[in-house]
C-alpha cells in the first residue's frame, strides 16, 4: 500500500556547492526520510516527477497566524511557480517580505472581495485557513458562527473562479465547515467530492509525536492513522495500527488518545488568549499541500488522512487515510477501520453522534443561506 522507500533530502545552509538556484543546499546534513511522513519542500529536494512542476497555490486568510509561516513553507517548495496571498487586511507586507525569499515562486497579493478572483485565477491549490481561532474555555463549535460565513463566502469564490483547483479547509470547526463548502459547491453546480479536503494532518502529526516520545520511537518511522473528524472525541487515533507494530498498555492507550483528542486545547491553553495553534499546523498544512502537489504531478504513490466525503461509515463525511492521485481523492483506504481493538470500536461508535449533528449543522446553514448565482 503505503510508500515505505526513503528520499534523501538535505536542510542546513552551510554549502552550496552544486546549487543551481541559489537558494540553500547544504551536502552537510544528509537524512533519510520516509516521504510519506514528512514535510520535504527544502531546497535541495529532487522536487517533481516531471522536470518542470510548476503549480499555483492561493491562501486565503494569509495574513494570519497560520497564513504567514504557512506562506514561508510553501514558498520554499519547489513545486510551486505562483503563490497567491488573499487576505482582508494586512497581506500587502506579508507578500512584499516573503517575495524577497531567493526560491522560485512568484508572490503576489491580494486584499478584499474585489480583487478575490483575480487571486484565485489558474489556481490549482487553494488553502482556506481564514477565521477566528478559538480562546481558552471556547469549543471548535464556538466558532460556527463567524466562520460558516467565511468559509461560505470564500468557497462560493472558489466555485466560480477555480472549480477544479483542490480544496484544503483548515478553518474551524472543520466537521462543519466541509460539509459547508461541499453544499456550496453543490449548489453552484460544480461540486467534485474528490476534490474537498479537511485538513486533518496536524492531528496526525501531533500522533506520531507523541507515540514516538511515549515509546521512545525513531520518529521519522513512526505513522499513526487519526480517522473520525477534528474535533474532541471525534478525533480518534488509531493507535493499534501504529507503524511500526508496537504493543500499548491500556492505560498508554487511553492517556495518548485522550492527549492527541486535547491537544489543540493544550496549545490554546498555552497561549493564553492569544489564539490556538499555528506553527505545527502551518507544518502540518504545509505537508499536506506538498502531498496534493506530488499527487497532482503524477507520484503514485502518496497518502495522506484527510476529512472527505466518504462512505467508510454511514457519515457522510470522514477522516481515513486516503490516496491521492492527480484527480484528488483516488481511494479511500478502508483496511485501517478493519481489526479494531474493543477500545476503537467503541470510541467509533461514541463519536459519530457528534460528527453527524457537525455535519447536519453545516449542511443547513447553506441550505437556509442558499449561495448567490
Ligand atoms: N484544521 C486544523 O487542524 C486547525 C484549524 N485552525 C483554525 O484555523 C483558523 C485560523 O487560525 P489562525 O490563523 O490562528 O487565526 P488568525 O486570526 O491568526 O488568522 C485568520 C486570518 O483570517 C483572516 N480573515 C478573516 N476573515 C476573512 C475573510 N473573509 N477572507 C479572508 N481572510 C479572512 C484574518 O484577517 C486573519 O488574517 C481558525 O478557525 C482556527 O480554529 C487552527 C489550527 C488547527
Ligand atoms: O484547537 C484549536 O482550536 C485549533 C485546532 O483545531 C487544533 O489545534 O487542532
Amino acid at each position: 500500500m503505503a510508500a515505505t522507500s526513503a528520499t534523501t533530502f538535505f536542510i542546513g545552509s552551510t554549502a552550496s556547492t552544486g546549487s543551481k538556484v541559489g537558494h540553500m543546499q547544504s551536502k552537510a546534513f544528509s537524512i533519510k526520510l520516509n516521504p510519506k511522513n514528512h514535510l520535504r519542500s527544502f531546497s535541495g529536494l529532487k522536487a517533481a516527477t516531471s522536470p518542470h512542476a510548476s503549480y499555483k497555490v492561493a491562501i486565503l486568510g494569509a495574513a494570519g497566524g497560520i497564513g504567514q509561516p504557512l506562506a514561508l513553507l510553501i514558498k520554499m517548495s519547489p513545486l510551486v511557480s505562483a503563490l497567491n496571498l488573499y487576505d482582508i487586511a494586512n497581506v500587502k507586507g506579508v507578500a512584499a517580505d516573503l517575495s524577497h525569499c531567493n526560491t522560485p515562486s512568484q508572490v503576489a497579493d491580494f486584499t478584499g472581495e474585489s480583487e478575490l478572483a483575480n487571486c484565485l485565477k489558474d489556481v490549482d491549490v487553494v488553502v482556506i485557513p481564514a477565521g477566528v481561532p478559538r480562546k481558552p474555555g471556547m469549543t471548535r463549535d464556538d466558532l460556527f458562527n463567524i466562520n460558516a460565513n467565511i468559509v461560505k463566502t470564500l468557497v462560493e469564490a472558489v466555485a466560480d473562479n477555480c472549480p477544479d483547483a483542490f480544496i484544503h479547509i483548515i478553518s474551524n470547526p472543520v466537521n462543519s465547515t466541509v460539509p459547508i463548502a461541499a453544499e456550496v459547491l453543490k449548489q453552484k453546480g460544480v461540486y467534485d467530492p474528490k476534490k474537498l479536503f479537511g485538513v486533518t494532518t496536524l492531528d496526525v502529526v501531533r500522533a506520531n509525536t507523541f507515540v514516538a516520545q511515549k515509546k521512545n520511537l525513531k520518529l521519522i518511522d513512526v505513522d499513526v492513522p487519526v480517522v473520525g473528524g477534528h474535533a474532541g472525541i471525534t478525533i480518534l487515533p488509531l493507535l493499534s495500527k501504529t507503524k511500526p507494530s508496537v504493543p500499548f498498555t491500556d492505560e498508554e492507550v487511553e492517556e495518548l488518545t485522550v492527549r492527541i483528542q486535547n491537544a489543540g486545547t493544550e496549545v490554546v491553553e498555552a497561549k493564553a488568549g492569544a489564539g490556538s495553534a499555528t506553527l505545527s499546523m502551518a507544518y502540518a498544512a504545509a505537508r499536506f499541500v506538498e502531498s496534493s502537489l506530488r499527487a497532482l504531478d503524477g507520484d503514485s504513490d502518496v497518502y495522506e488522512c484527510s476529512y472527505v466525503q466518504s462512505d467508510l461509515t454511514e457519515l457522510p463525511f470522514f477522516a481515513s487515510r486516503i490516496k491521492l492521485g492527480r484527480n484528488g481523492v483516488e481511494a479511500v483506504i478502508s483496511s485501517e477501520l478493519q481489526g479494531l481493538t474493543e477500545y476503537e470500536q467503541k470510541a467509533l461508535e461514541a463519536l459519530k453522534p457528534e460528527l453527524k449533528a457537525s455535519i447536519e449543522k453545516g449542511v443547513a446553514f447553506v441550505q437556509k443561506q442558499p449561495v448567490t448565482a
